[in-house]
Parts: C-alpha cells; sequence; structure tokens
C-alpha cells in the first residue's frame, strides 16, 4: 500500500543525513523543514520525501493534495494516566475554594480516592473507558503514549491496571508503553506502616508484574508526602533487578531529591519539575535522563510552572507531556500543552513541537521509529487543517489543528 502526499506546504521535522536521537538546548529552536514537498509512505513506513521541485515519477495507490497544510511527525506523549474509573471534580471545587492538592491527599482524597473507583470497576469497563480516550487524544494528534498504573494500589487492582494498558497495546493502532506505578501513594492501610507497602511492591507485586511482561518502566512518585528519596532509591534499584528501567514523578511539589535519585538509577526520563535550581540542572547536565514538563498539571493546581527556559538555556533537552488524569490534569490535549508551553513557559513553537516529538519518543526509547519525518520511521502523522506556519498551532488555542491523522500509512 503507497500513499503520496504532494504539494505540503511545509513538512516539519525532516532528517535527511544526520539522525538525532533528541533534541538539546539551543538546537530545539532550529526546527528543519522543507517547503512545497512531497512525502511517500509505502506499507506503514516513510519510504521518501522531498521537493516538489524535484518529484521523481511514482506510482501510489492513493494521493492527497496537501497544499494549505502542513505535515508533521505525530505527537508522542510520554506521561499519561490514561486508565482511570471516575473523574474527580469534587476535588476540583474543593481546590476552587481554597484546599491543597495535598491537604485533599491527605484527607483520603485524590490519588487514594481514584484507588477506591478502580478497585470497584471491571477491567472491562476501564479498557472501554481508556479505549475511548485514546480515541480522543488521537484524534488530536497523538501518535504515541505511555500509560501508569498507580490507581490500584493492591496487587490486584494494579495487575488489572497493567492489564488493560497490555490490552491497549495490542488493540490500538499506536504504540503504547506502560509504567508500573504502585509507588503512586501509601494505601491508608499501610499510613503507619510504609515499610509493609515497600515490601509488598518490591517482593510480591514487582515479580508478578516483570514475570508477566507487563511493564516497560519503573515509576514512583517521588515527593514529600509520598515516596521518600531512600523509598525511591530501593524501589528503582528493585526495578532494575526484574529489568524495569526507571521514569519517575519528581519534583512537583518540593526540591524533593527526586531529580536526583532519577539520574542515579540512570532514569529514563523525571517528569513534572516545577521545582528546579541549579543543584538539578547541573545533575541532569552530567546524565542521559530526560527532563519531561508537565504544564498541564501547573496550570490545573494553580502552582508554579516549571522553568523550561533555565533548562533549555543551560544546553538540555526539555521533552513536554500531557500528564493526562482525572485529578491534576484531566486532559490529554497536546495542541493545548502547546499554548501552554509557549504562553506560560515561553518556550518557542519550535521548541514545544520538539519537545512532544523527537523528544517525546525519546521518553519512550522510540526515538528511532518515531518524532521526526525519516526513511524507515512509522508514518504516525499529523496533517493539519489549513494553516502556515507551525507557530499557528499553539496560537490557535482550544482548537484542534488535525485535519486528518496518518497512523501506520493509514489515514483516520
Ligand atoms: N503527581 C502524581 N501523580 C499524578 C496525579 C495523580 C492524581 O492526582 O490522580 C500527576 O502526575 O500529577
Ligand atoms: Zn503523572
Amino acid at each position: 500500500m503507497r500513499l503520496l502526499l504532494t504539494h505540503i506546504h511545509e513538512l516539519y521535522q525532516t532528517e535527511t543525513v544526520h539522525r538525532r536521537t533528541r533534541v538539546a538546548g539551543a538546537e530545539m529552536a532550529e526546527m528543519p523543514k522543507l517547503h512545497n514537498a512531497w512525502l511517500l509512505i509505502e506499507n506503514g513506513l516513510i519510504h521518501s520525501f522531498g521537493d516538489m521541485a524535484s518529484m521523481p515519477e511514482m506510482h501510489a495507490d492513493e494521493t492527497i493534495d496537501a497544499c494549505g497544510r502542513l505535515v508533521l511527525p505525530a505527537w508522542c506523549d510520554s506521561h499519561t494516566h490514561l486508565v482511570f474509573a471516575a473523574p474527580r471534580e469534587q476535588e476540583f471545587e474543593y481546590r476552587i475554594k481554597g484546599m491543597s492538592y495535598e491537604e485533599i491527599a491527605r484527607k483520603g482524597g485524590g490519588i487514594l480516592n481514584s484507588a477506591r473507583r478502580l478497585n470497584e470497576t471491571s477491567e472491562e469497563a476501564l479498557y472501554d473507558s481508556a479505549y475511548e480516550r485514546l480515541l480522543e487524544v488521537m484524534a488530536q494528534g497523538t501518535g504515541a503514549i505511555e500509560i501508569k498504573s498507580g490507581y490500584g494500589l493492591t496487587t490486584e487492582s494494579e495487575l488489572k491496571m497493567l492489564r488493560v494498558i497490555r490490552k491497549l497495546k495490542e488493540n490500538a493502532p499506536v504504540p503504547v508503553k506502560a509504567s508500573f506505578l504502585a509507588a503512586h501513594a501509601y494505601p491508608l492501610e499501610y499510613k503507619n506502616d510504609h515499610e509493609a507497602y515497600i515490601k509488598l511492591i518490591i517482593e510480591e507485586m514487582l515479580p508478578r508484574v516483570a514475570g508477566e511482561g507487563l511493564a516497560d518502566y519503573m515509576d514512583a512518585f517521588c515527593e514529600e508526602g509520598f515516596f521518600s528519596v531512600a523509598d525511591t532509591d530501593r524501589l528503582l534499584e528493585a526495578g532494575w533487578k526484574h529489568g524495569l528501567k526507571p521514569k519517575i514523578h519528581a519534583n512537583q511539589l518540593h526540591y524533593s531529591g527526586g531529580v536526583q535519585v532519577g539520574v542515579k538509577h540512570n532514569a529514563v526520563s523525571v517528569d513534572h519539575l516545577e521545582c528546579v535550581g541549579e543543584a538539578e540542572i547541573e545533575c541532569l547536565r552530567n546524565s542521559n535522563t530526560i527532563p519531561t514538563l508537565l504544564p498541564g498539571a501547573a496550570f490545573f493546581l494553580g502552582i508554579q510552572y516549571q522553568p523550561a527556559r533555565k533548562i533549555i538555556d543551560a544546553g538540555l533537552p526539555v521533552c513536554l507531556a500531557t500528564d493526562y488524569n482525572p485529578g491534576t490534569c484531566p486532559s490529554g490535549n497536546v495542541p493545548l500543552l502547546l499554548t501552554m508551553a509557549c504562553t506560560q513557559l515561553k518556550m518557542t513553537p519550535e521548541e514545544a513541537v520538539h519537545a512532544v516529538t523527537l523528544n517525546g519518543a525519546a521518553a519512550m526509547e522510540l526515538q528511532n521509529e518515531l518524532g521526526t519525518i525519516a526513511v524507515g520511521k512509522k508514518a504516525n502523522l499529523i496533517l493539519t487543517k489549513k494553516m502556515n506556519s507551525l507557530a499557528y498551532i499553539p496560537y490557535d488555542f482550544g482548537n484542534n489543528p488535525v485535519h486528518k491523522m496518518i497512523l501506520n500509512g493509514v489515514l483516520y
């Protein structure tokens, strides 16, 4: 099956000779592109592309005139909690009236509230609602996604969540990565015995999760009032023993030491990063760990935004992800995330798009398959509505830039 796109107004993120695995620092502002371009897809992969002026004669099963439209790699959303049982709009109201996220959590709300609801919900119902959400975000441009467990908090419920994610992996037309996040909150029955819950995760849950091949990554919410640096240290070490690389929640609410413990364990990414100073930046500079920023959660909680400029100006890569979850960011809308990144984090449109394409792919270790327009990569692409430039996507806020999605070379 060959699909040909012609007269593409701008084709973004093109790579020819030089293949990049991530983009960092000043390079993030430079977005390679071709004007008035063509692109040929064969059997789900990018076959070739170039200038219309030098387009060779070729056969295609279907040809689309992309005049006036942009083509770019689909978004790679590397941090979500897409599987959940119920929304939490009541906590949203509590916060409007002045309660903080941590206060709500201490009273048994927040993550524990989601865990209660998930325990009462069947695997089938969880799958159906998650699949619906996945279809929604795919229609907004998402072409690869990471999904966490962490609303189970018992062995059976964590396994249930991870099986739902596995089923999504099997059935969705986009790559899905799974992270094991039993260390999301201490269940009430372990409130005064943290050691017993850590033991349960390490000795009972992890061997089963790894044994069934249910997770790609080990996650933990390293934060004051949640999992300490010492807890996280043990959990990440145990994850590695079962072949799970770390990818963790760090420095959302405090300068918690989460970045340092993540880097110590060679985490693929450390995510959130509202609280980042010189020590965290220095630590990241000497690592391969990708700083992943989740401005949607900062927006929705009304807390400080992540210092993206400081991180990029230090020569580091920045990845952006939605954090789609029922508590702190009930939205998986990447175009809206791009607007926040530009208006609040002061990232340029090019930096922001790099952060959710190549760097998003890298934060899921999919940089060799996705994230740029390169020969042999998977054809998961966005064909936009008519627009002039990349900047129009974050500028046109609240609106969906997608005209058609191309996933595995198939039009949606
Ligand atoms: N910060 C921790 N975990 C989620 C929120 C989970 C929840 O409140 O349900 C997050 O990434 O923001
Ligand atoms: Zn999260």
